[in-house]
């Protein structure tokens, strides 16, 4: 698992970090968001994402997943599966004419190519990816017509079919009750153990706390990462959610 004191060491051998971020500037047409950002993301570990509303969470996560480009600065991958990226629920429009299962098999398009028949294997993913987020008894309904926690668990499902060894979540448990919600945070977990590396973005300092690193950004700049003792200290929050 994470060892923290390799990555709070500067010689943190290059394998331990799943994913290297140097010097990071992104955004949008006429818009800088992200600014000289330079970040580790450990690998085979949990990492929050935190910072207030606007701070670039989202972008970052969206630079990692490759939708978004860079303007400069550097990424560098270990070696592994392309990232799998899951938005937020809100960021997927509820007009697409696609059922739940629909939804989690395109999860599969990365392996299978988008005009191929899915095969045993494909449906046997999409399958289980359902059942571990307890959807499977919606797989025919319309995407559209699920409550927002539902289409939230579905689009996790969609993610988790992908099969990476790097997942990205935009603040996977917003508006989940609290079932849902330890549903998958257990969940989180027991991928991190299998083998996964989690990054998510949260405003839920629980989450944020019980995570093995965090990235704290404010205003497209990064202001700490490390451990959750250290990063979301009394201070630090203060600080960060109190300007003056
Ligand atoms: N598509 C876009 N076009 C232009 N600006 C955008 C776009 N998406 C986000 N922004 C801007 O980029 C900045 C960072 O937004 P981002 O969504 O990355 O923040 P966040 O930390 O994820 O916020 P939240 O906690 O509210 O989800 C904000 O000022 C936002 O207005």
């Amino acid at each position: 698992m994470f060892n923290k004191h390799r990555l709070e060491s500067p010689d943190a051998e290059a394998n331990d970090q799943r994913v290297r971020v140097t010097g990071l500037e992104a955004g949008y047409p006429g818009r800088l968001v992200l600014r000289q950002l330079t970040a580790d993301i450990p690998a085979l570990a949990m990492t929050a994402l935190v910072g207030p509303n606007g701070s670039g969470k989202s972008t970052l996560l969206g630079v990692l997943a490759g939708v978004i480009d860079a303007t400069s600065g550097r990424l560098t991958y270990a070696p592994g599966r392309p990232p799998a990226f899951v938005p937020q629920r809100g960021a997927v429009g509820d007009a697409l004419p696609l059922t739940a299962r629909q939804t989690v098999e395109m999860g599969r398009w990365g392996q299978r190519g988008l005009w191929r028949r899915l095969t045993r294997h494909d449906r046997t993913v999409v399958d289980s990816a359902m059942e571990r987020l307890g959807v499977l008894g919606l797989a025919a309904r319309q995407l559209g017509e699920l409550s927002g926690g539902q289409r939230q668990r579905v689009l996790i499902a969609q993610g988790l079919a992908q099969q990476s060894d790097l997942l990205l979540l935009d603040e996977p448990t917003t508006g989940l009750d609290p079932e849902a919600r330890a549903r998958i945070t257990t969940l989180l977990t027991d991928l991190v153990a299998d083998g996964t590396t989690v990054v998510q973005a949260t405003h839920d300092l629980e989450a944020a706390r019980s995570a093995d690193a965090c990235l704290l950004l404010s205003d497209g700049r990064l202001v700490a990462q490390g451990s959750p003792e250290r990063v979301l200290s009394p201070a630090a929050l203060s600080r960060i959610w109190q300007p003056e």
